[in-house]
């Protein structure tokens, strides 16, 4: 689903490569932790997934796509199958729950008829059913992150990019979510998400990619957080 061949990528204002020689292969249906510390070149792994930036050296592919050879028109289409999830949540203030969730289908131009019928499901699918007529501050940050995902799944994605998404959530709250993320995994969508949590990787004991100074320096199949520290 998706593959970094070689991957290196240094920007225009940095010395050293953000990501150097990455070569990272995740099937369809996996759920990969991506670790390491600040810097280590996580958002840079996720943005060359979205073609938010392209590789310096090296090919990234999503799916069938060649994401870096993409002509810019196509691009869209990437992006529209692969949803994101942030740490602050990045709701529309100005719209309920389930306008917000509905928002990401309108953009896409999804029939009405279609709207309607799956923004209830898929607020069902997070557990806030009952709640689609609030707005974001009337709900808890658990809550809000909810809305996210779903904002970020009723499109069914092939790929769920989460950052940090636990990072402004308490340790429940933030179990909670996690359930959450496996029960979409579990639908078939491949997940990946960067994270500084070390409770949930090693309660997970999931895929852990490490990344250091832009390189991969551990690959687990069931791993922990911190290996021998
Ligand atoms: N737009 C940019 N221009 C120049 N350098 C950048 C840019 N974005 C990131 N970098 C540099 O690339 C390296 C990797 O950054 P990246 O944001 O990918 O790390 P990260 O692991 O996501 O960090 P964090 O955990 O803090 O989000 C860092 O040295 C950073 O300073």
């Amino acid at each position: 689903m998706i593959r970094l061949e070689h991957v290196s990528k240094t920007y225009k204002t940095s010395t050293r490569p953000a990501l150097d020689d990455v070569s990272v292969g995740i099937e369809k249906g996996e759920f990969v932790f991506l670790i390491g510390p600040s810097g280590s070149g996580k958002s840079t792994f996720m943005r060359l997934l979205l073609r938010e930036d392209v590789p310096s050296r090296g090919r990234v592919f999503v799916a069938d796509w060649n994401v870096a050879k993409l002509p810019r028109r196509r691009v869209p289409r990437l992006r529209q199958r692969i949803g994101c999830v942030f740490q602050d949540f990045r709701l529309l203030n100005n719209k309920t729950v389930a306008e917000n969730v509905a928002f990401a289908l309108e953009v896409i131009g999804k029939p009405r008829n279609d709207i309607r019928r799956v923004v209830p499901q898929v607020l069902q699918l997070v557990g806030l059913d009952g709640k689609a007529d609030r707005m974001p501050h009337e709900l808890s940050g658990g809550e809000q992150q909810r809305v996210a995902i779903a904002r970020a799944f009723v499109n069914r994605p092939l790929v769920l990019l989460c950052d940090e998404p636990t990072g402004n959530l308490d340790p429940d709250t933030s179990q909670d979510i996690m359930l959450l993320l496996e029960r979409i995994n579990r639908t078939g969508t491949t997940v990946v998400m960067a994270t500084h949590d070390h409770s949930i990787v090693d309660s997970m004991r999931r895929r852990v990619v490490e990344l250091s100074l832009g390189r991969v320096i551990r690959d687990d199949a069931r791993g922990v957080y911190g290996v021998g520290r």
